[in-house]
């Protein structure tokens, strides 16, 4: 375990949106926090344009010992991506609606809490994927999930219960794609409800889609859910809720260290990565970035991620 690591000049990445949450006073209570503790924070917003040049700019001209993103997952994922490669460690203040990444390294979820890191932590070094040649810190995932996220993110509404809304009315009519993945270890070929490619382990809903994953083992996983009847779709959910993915005959495990994903019949596919959704040319290649990004967690978070 490392020893805690001196953080004075620390840089807050702020998303206003994220979560639905309101954030008007926090960057005061971050500010009277940070220095009651001989601290210097500084601020930077997202605005949803350009935002990754802009961090990656801002940190270039700038002597930061570490930068915490506020925000969800997909704010987590750009603070990761402008700091993989380097030694600044990224903290998390978990403020989003999923926050699967956060959850997966054992964050605490509560800010004061999450602040507490500044000075007690530990640092890991975790591995990043690219998926596509897009950054990839916890998930990415083809199929149903990548059309509900997409249907979600272009609605009006946010939150867990908009999320289940969409996937009732879009799980009716579904069509399974057919996908050919080809790892550095092995072929598959076959129809997928969906295919995720797993460098951690939960999402944010809580679902545990890849249960051994570890985060740091230069390995990723491709966690396939195969079609499955009607009467059959409890009994996954449930599975998927209790950490026990592979005990269904629909789901299988792909453990590997790159990968080639096409699918029958399309030229480009919609993908979720890091809870955004992008679409991307086929074959889609996924290669991983082995303990690419250093990361500030409790003394105690658990190493199963
Ligand atoms: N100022 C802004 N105005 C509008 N959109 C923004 C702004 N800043 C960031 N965004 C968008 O916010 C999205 C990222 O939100 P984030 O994932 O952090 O929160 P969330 O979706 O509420 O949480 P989670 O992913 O944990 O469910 C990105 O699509 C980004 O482009």
């Amino acid at each position: 375990m490392s020893s805690p690591l001196v953080l004075r000049q620390i840089l807050f990445v702020l998303n206003p949106i994220s979560g639905d949450i309101d954030k008007s006073s926090l960057e005061a209570t971050v500010q009277a926090f940070c220095t009651e503790r001989g601290r210097h924070a500084s601020f930077f917003h997202t605005t949803g344009e350009q935002d990754l040049e802009k961090l990656r700019q801002h940190i270039d001209q700038h002597s930061y010992d570490a930068v915490f993103a506020a925000g969800g997952d997909g704010t987590v994922s750009l603070v990761a991506s402008a700091l993989a490669g380097r030694d600044i460690p990224l903290g998390i203040l978990p403020l989003g609606s999923g926050n699967g990444l956060s959850k997966d390294l054992d964050i605490p979820q509560e800010q004061e809490q999450a602040l507490h890191l500044i000075w007690d932590h530990r640092v890991r070094a975790i591995d990043t994927l690219k998926v596509g040649g897009t950054f990839c810190a916890h998930l990415a995932d083809l199929g149903f999930n990548a059309l509900v996220v997409e249907r979600f993110c272009n609605g009006d509404t946010r939150g867990p219960g908009a999320y289940v809304r969409i996937a009732m009315q879009e799980y009716l009519d579904y069509e399974p794609a057919t996908y050919r993945i080809i790892t550095d270890q092995e072929t598959y070929e076959g129809t997928a409800f969906m295919v995720t490619v797993a460098n951690a382990n939960t999402f944010g809903s809580n679902v545990v889609i890849n249960p051994d994953g570890q985060l740091d083992d230069g390995e990723f996983e491709i966690c396939l859910i195969e079609p499955f009847p009607g009467t059959a779709a409890i009994g996954i959910l449930y599975q998927l809720y209790t950490d026990n993915f592979d005990d269904s005959i629909y789901t299988r495990r792909l453990r590997c260290r790159r990968a080639s994903i096409e699918v029958s019949g399309q030229q480009r596919a919609l993908v979720q990565v890091d809870g955004e959704p992008l679409e991307m040319d086929t074959p889609i290649q996924v290669t991983i970035q082995p303990q690419s990004l250093r990361v500030l967690l409790p003394q105690s978070a658990a190493e199963r991620a």
